[in-house]
């Protein structure tokens, strides 16, 4: 019949332009002995198709709360959540989003390509074994018992688990919790790869470094809530977290004057002998203490994200959100 084209072109068009991720308003809440507890608290999130994402918050924050609805594992208490126009269940089903969990059970007695061919083997059109395994990283070690492998070798066989039905949408919960330092680079550039091929990837750190390092877009949460969503500049810029330091001389008196009369300056310390200004215009701070102090040997630092990160979940912890 000539009516069902138009309808599945629609469909096609229509999850075509979709974004990845589409949550709104969404809510997530568990009864415990005691009361309820508020694991994700009115969230709203677009993800577009090819964003790198990094979730980034302290323990207990909803992070993984948040996944567990994106992969369908759990349903929101109230709220919408979808991928690519659909459930998260269908996206899901039809291998257009997979993921790599810490959690997720391995056969000990298996190898990792006995594992993956096994896998393989449940999905309808998967990837060559030997290209997931050769695209995890994990081809050096294919003919290793699981059991054998490190935390680090099992993160990336659970990858190429992962990689199996091409998915879109790749999601990963603190996937390289507990790799050393090489372990952990060979992986995010692995990632990297898959990103170049145009996945859309989330995934949620504590390594405030990988975020920065690896996403395009950091999104913080904490209390189920989320607090800041930008680019790394932005999400830095968010705490105004730049300084100027500079060497006082005590011929200009107080340092608390420069605070005073100009607008871009917010508060000092002292550090020695320097003076470390702050406030949300530290070009105007520079050019204020080199044309009209004596100050000398003046350094603009940029505040690292860990620092504007601790400084972000600290203010909602005492305001109750950022605006
Ligand atoms: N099944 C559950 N039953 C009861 N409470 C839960 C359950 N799952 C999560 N929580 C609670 O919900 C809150 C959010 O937990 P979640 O695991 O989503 O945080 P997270 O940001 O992923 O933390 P982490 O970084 O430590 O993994 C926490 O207070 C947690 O104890």
């Amino acid at each position: 019949m000539n009516t069902a084209q138009p309808a599945a072109t629609d469909t096609a068009a229509r999850e075509l332009n979709a974004p990845a991720i589409e949550i709104a308003d969404l809510h997530k809440s568990f009864t415990v002995r005691g009361g309820k507890v508020r694991a994700v608290d009115g969230i709203d999130l677009t993800i577009s198709s090819g964003e790198i994402v990094a979730f980034l918050g302290p323990n207990g924050a909803g992070k993984t709360t948040t996944l567990d609805m994106i992969l369908g594992f759990t349903s929101p208490t109230s709220g919408r959540c979808l991928v690519y126009d659909g459930s998260p269940q269908e996206a899901v089903k039809h291998g257009r989003v997979s993921a790599v969990l810490q959690t997720g059970a391995l056969l000990d007695d298996l190898s990792v390509r006995e594992t993956v061919a096994m896998i393989s083997s449940q999905h309808t059109n998967p990837l060559p074994v030997n290209e997931v395994l050769k695209r995890a990283g994990a081809m050096a070690f294919a003919g290793r018992k699981v059991s054998k492998c490190s935390g680090g070798e099992q993160q990336r066989l659970r990858f190429a688990l992962a990689l199996l039905p091409e998915p879109d949408l790749l999601i990963l919960d603190e996937p390289t919790a507990g790799m050393d330092v090489n372990a952990r680079r060979d992986f995010w550039a692995a990632m990297h790869a898959e990103a170049e091929r145009g996945r859309t990837i989330v995934f949620a750190t504590h390594y405030l470094e990988e975020a920065e390092q690896f996403a395009d877009r950091i999104v913080v949460i904490a209390d189920g809530k989320l607090l800041a969503d930008g680019t790394t500049e932005e999400i830095r810029a968010l705490g105004g977290l730049r300084t100027v330091s500079v060497v006082w001389s005590d011929d200009d008196g107080d340092p608390a004057s420069v605070v005073d009369t100009l607008a871009g300056a917010e508060s000092f310390r002292r550090d020695g002998q320097r003076v470390v200004f702050t406030g949300p215009d530290t070009d105007a701070i520079a050019r204020h203490l080199l044309n009209h102090t004596q100050a000398t040997d003046l350094l603009i630092v940029q505040v690292p994200l860990e620092e504007a990160f601790v400084d972000l979940t600290s203010q909602a912890a005492h305001s109750g959100g950022i605006k």
